[in-house]
């Protein structure tokens, strides 16, 4: 399998190196030169087969000769060993046709476990056999900063650099990143916000020769190493609810349209989705572009669901490249028009393209409590606000002969401020993270310049020393 940048300027990559190039060298994202389809038939053969197995079938195809066989199938089952379900993501049914998908049973209770527990041994893996080093870069407002710190802490080939808006996550979150006590992480809470962050991850990465000088490797949704993990969920609910042979619909709490856009390439690959529902908080950029076809930034807002405060999704640009035929040039003018000018306009035939597969909607804060409330009160069943954003957008969407499941992408016991707010309830956490709000900080302060975090990572990381 190869894999071709979104900006159509860099040159393809086989698996590996897209996975430890993380964004490709132009400023584009990779995608598989192919969209790999299953048949009805070999869709159907997942039914009864464990979260594992899915993933191995699945992920095999993206991998394709680069990485054993078997080393894959040892490498899932030791990421998915984390989990503390044993469904690794159970669905839960809330309503008749309604079902939510838990994907908070990994260590550090969000979504993005899934996929960087499984990253982690993939890269490692890559750079054992290589005998390289990487230095390892996120952008987080919130929970992919927890989640590669938990799978990358201790690993002798990486050290990592989480970059988390100083003061906009939750406590909850910011122990996760701060309270590691392993030499190669590095927690940076810097001076802006998470669009902040994820600039500077960018701007490290266009800087050549930085990147080479200090081996840089990322971990945000740009890394199609993430995608691909994400991609399983969608199989595993959908076959659970009778697909192939009934469609399903989901709806994804949206920030950085990684995760939905996984469920886009799962109907790419032949998995029968009918809806995909975009969520929004109030940070509504997504449902506005697909309403007015421009995409357009107006600064963010926080929010109670913090994840989700966020004015470029970075991933939409995989989706454009879809939407636009595969044409890099579209693409590259329509990033060159959001940095001047912190807009594009969606030419007609690619939005046509794009409210075929997508519809979107926002929650407000007033809404996302009600639902926090409403679903407690009606069925017993605790939600975060970033679920709770979903389930109110996925009610809208509901149909009355398909299974409608909303990704329940955090743990309530992460956001318990909010939580308790709608609804009384303060949500404790598991047993693993009991003492975590007295566990010993540590973490630095940056402005968000470009030179101060590239001069700090540079002083700290061992690869290229
Ligand atoms: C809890 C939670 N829900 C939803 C999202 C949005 O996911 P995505 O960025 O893949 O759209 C995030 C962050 O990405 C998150 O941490
Ligand atoms: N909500 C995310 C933002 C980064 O998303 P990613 O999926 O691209 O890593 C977070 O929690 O950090």
């Amino acid at each position: 399998m190869e894999y071709i940048s979104t900006r159509g300027e860099a040159p393809a990559l086989g698996f590996r190196d897209a996975l430890l190039a993380g964004l490709a060298r132009d400023g584009g994202l990779y995608v598989p030169r192919e969209w790999p389809v299953l048949t009805k038939r070999q869709i159907r053969d997942l039914r009864g087969k464990t979260y594992q197995e899915v993933a191995f079938t699945i992920l095999s195809h993206f991998t394709g000769d680069e990485i054993p066989a078997e080393k894959l199938r040892s490498m899932i089952d030791d990421a998915y060993a984390t989990f503390r379900h044993p469904a690794v993501a159970p669905l839960v049914q809330t309503g008749p046709n309604d079902f939510v998908l838990e994907l908070f049973h990994g260590t550090t209770l969000a979504f993005k476990d899934v996929a960087m527990q499984l990253l982690a041994r993939l890269m490692d893996y890559v750079l054992a056999e290589r005998g390289e080093r990487a230095t390892i870069v996120g952008a987080t407002s919130g929970d992919t900063g927890g989640a590669a710190i938990d799978a990358f802490a201790g690993g002798n080939r990486t050290d990592i650099f989480i970059l988390f808006p100083k003061g906009k996550v939750s406590p909850v979150q910011q122990r996760q990143m701060t309270t590691s006590t392993e030499d190669n992480v590095h927690a940076l809470a810097i001076e802006g916000n998470f669009d902040d962050c994820q600039h500077l991850v960018k701007e490290m990465f266009n800087d050549v020769a930085f990147r080479d000088r200090v081996q840089l490797s990322g971990v945000n949704s740009i890394n199609w190493g993430r995608i691909m993990a994400q991609v399983v969920y969608f199989f595993t609910a959908a076959v659970a609810l009778g697909g192939p042979d009934r469609k399903v619909s989901f709806t994804v709490p949206t920030g950085n349209f990684g995760d939905i856009f996984a469920g886009y390439v799962a109907k790419r690959m032949g998995l029968p989705i009918d809806r995909l529902v975009i969520a929004t908080n109030d940070n509504d950029i997504l449902a506005r572009t697909l309403k007015t076809g421009r995409y357009e930034m107006r600064g963010v807002k926080a929010t109670t669901s913090p994840s989700m405060d966020i004015q470029i999704s970075s991933n939409f640009e995989r989706l454009l490249f879809e939407a636009y035929g595969r044409d890099p040039a579209a693409v590259r003018s329509a990033m060159a028009s959001l940095r001047q000018s912190g807009a594009f306009e969606i030419q007609p035939e690619a939005l046509k393209a794009i409210r075929k597969e997508f519809r979107a909607a926002r929650a407000t804060e007033k809404q996302v409590a009600e639902t926090i409330r409403e679903t407690l009160a009606d069925t017993g069943y605790l939600i975060d606000p970033h679920t709770a954003t979903g389930v109110f957008v996925a009610r809208k969407h509901a149909r009355t002969n398909s299974p409608m499941v909303t990704l329940s992408t955090a743990h309530p016991a992460k956001f318990p401020a909010p939580v308790k707010s709608a609804c009384g309830i303060d949500p404790a956490l598991p047993s693993w993270l009991a003492d975590l709000m007295t566990r010993e900080e540590h973490f630095d302060i940056l402005p968000a310049e470009l030179k101060d975090v590239e001069n700090f990572i540079g002083g700290h990381a061992r690869a290229g020393k």
